[in-house]
């Protein structure tokens, strides 16, 4: 077989041992299920000489032409398919490497011919978001962009979109890298008070470093405060609604959940497991979740339903406090901390103006009175949850724990009395910035990030 010209010839990343040959792997890009067109991805060494073999020759770079596929196209043995091909030799492809796209039909008999072709060629089934792998690999995307690339695939809703966007197209990146460059400049000029300490330099440059120091640090902070609306955005707000039995919980997340999702019945302790319901408010996708109505009793069940509704309400970005217009809680009850309130059934009786310090949303499900108002009530709180200034937000877990040791590092390093120490604390953080963005010691990571791609990214 002929040995296309090594591809991905662009830097590498020095973290990872760099395989001079890159096996070709290739998947499907396109879901599985009954559709018109299969799009077949192919990356690595192997990608030239399968053209040949399959096509003859490879086409003209980035453009898109028909042309039949064959098992053997020099014997011409053997017709795949009749197929839109598109040629993206590296380094300037997606992965680096040289790589095409085929277009099939998406007939499961032509995918898996195909398929048989490519493995008979040497080329392998790839792992999942082992092509962004390589992507990051060979320098084209950092690791906080590739998992942007992840969130992008799996975004369902409009906040989520927005915001893989702005990691996919590098603005978390920049951010990160800004800091990057401000530690630079700070960890040089430690370097040259400790080289020259007796040139007298001038008292300032001293005083400018602690300066730059404490703002980039104070950045940090406030990136880190951003109340995980970042995180919140990714995973999904969740708003609990509590309350006591017949209150109408179940009958309202039916309703915002525009369908049947939980039993209703005039049986006080119908519902007992937390019901949890994903729908998307003003753009943002919250878990609803119906608890069990939260009074005593004898029943271990509904016990064991009190006690998880209990545990919602602890742990949810937010609860919606319901109770019945015609069974108004007594003085003892007081309003949950930051609940939205309900009163529900109107219908039957008015609705207090207040219930402690909190105004009341009086609703009826019944006959649909106030459902609108409240609908909105929630769509603000989501937004408010999830809003802040335009900067990028914090997504990730990892990244909160990487900025959250950079701004250790930056803290120890103010607190150091000798110069001579400082500069360890400040190459800390300079470290700890570098596994954020994957530029240093991050072997260790990569299976976790990449492991939660889907296949064919
Ligand atoms: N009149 C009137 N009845 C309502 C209204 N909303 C719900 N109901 C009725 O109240 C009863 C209880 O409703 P559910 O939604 O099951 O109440 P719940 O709070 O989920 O009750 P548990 O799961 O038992 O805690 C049902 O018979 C509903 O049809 C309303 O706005 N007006
Ligand atoms: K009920
Ligand atoms: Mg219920």
């Amino acid at each position: 077989m002929i040995k296309a010209t090594p591809a991905g010839s662009g830097e590498t990343r020095d973290n990872e041992t760099p395989d001079r040959r890159a096996p070709t792997i290739f998947a499907l890009a396109t879901g599985a299920g009954r559709a018109a067109i299969a799009v077949m991805r192919v990356s690595g060494d192997g990608c030239g000489a399968i053209l040949t073999r399959m096509l003859g020759g490879p086409p003209t770079p980035r453009r898109a032409v028909l042309r039949k596929l064959w098992r053997d196209a020099a014997t011409q043995n053997d017709h795949l398919d009749d197929a839109l091909v598109l040629w993206f030799p590296g380094p300037s492809s997606y992965t680096g490497e040289d790589s095409f796209e085929l277009h099939l039909h998406a007939g499961p008999a032509i995918i898996s011919a195909v398929a048989d072709a490519l493995v008979a060629e040497g080329a392998r089934p790839a792992e999942p978001g082992e092509f962004t792998r390589r992507a990051f690999l060979n320098g084209r995307v950092d690791l906080v962009e590739a998992e942007g690339v992840a969130d992008l695939i799996e975004a369902e809703t409009e906040a989520q979109r927005r915001q893989a966007l702005t990691q996919t197209d590098g603005r978390l990146s920049a951010l990160y890298h800004e800091w990057a460059d401000r530690l630079r400049s700070v960890l040089a000029r430690q370097e040259a008070l400790i080289d020259f300490p007796d040139e007298d330099l001038p008292p300032e440059v001293e005083d400018a470093l602690i300066t730059d120091i404490t703002a980039l640090r104070e950045e940090i902070a406030a990136h880190l405060a951003d109340g995980a609306r970042g995180e919140r955005i990714r995973r999904g707000l969740s708003f609990s609604i509590v309350g006591p039995p017949n209150a109408g919980k179940s009958s309202l997340l039916n309703w915002l959940a525009e369908r049947d999702a939980a039993i209703v019945s005039p049986i006080a302790g119908t519902t007992r497991d937390a019901i949890e319901v994903a729908i998307v408010l003003a753009g943002v996708k919250v878990t609803l979740v119906d608890t069990a109505g939260i009074r005593e009793t004898s029943d271990p069940i509904e016990a064991e339903g009190v006690r998880r509704a209990m545990f919602h309400v602890e742990h949810s970005d937010c609860v919606v406090q319901i109770f019945a217009a015609d069974a108004p809680p007594d003085t003892e009850t007081t309003p949950l901390p930051d609940a939205i309130v309900v009163c529900n059934k109107i219908d039957l009786a008015p609705a207090p103006a207040r219930f402690g310090e909190i105004s009341v949303s009086g609703v009826s499900v019944r006959t649909g009175q106030g459902l609108d108002d409240l609908r909105e009530t929630l769509e603000l709180k989501a937004l408010a949850l999830t809003s802040g200034s335009g900067a990028p937000p914090l997504t990730r877990a990892r990244h909160r724990a990487a900025a959250d040791e950079v701004y250790a590092a930056l803290s120890a390093a103010l607190a150091q009395p000798w110069a001579e120490m400082r500069g360890e604390e400040l190459r800390l953080a300079m470290r700890a910035l570098g596994r954020l963005t994957g530029e240093v010691g991050v072997e260790d990571i990569l299976d976790t990030v990449f492991g939660q791609f889907c296949i064919g990214k």
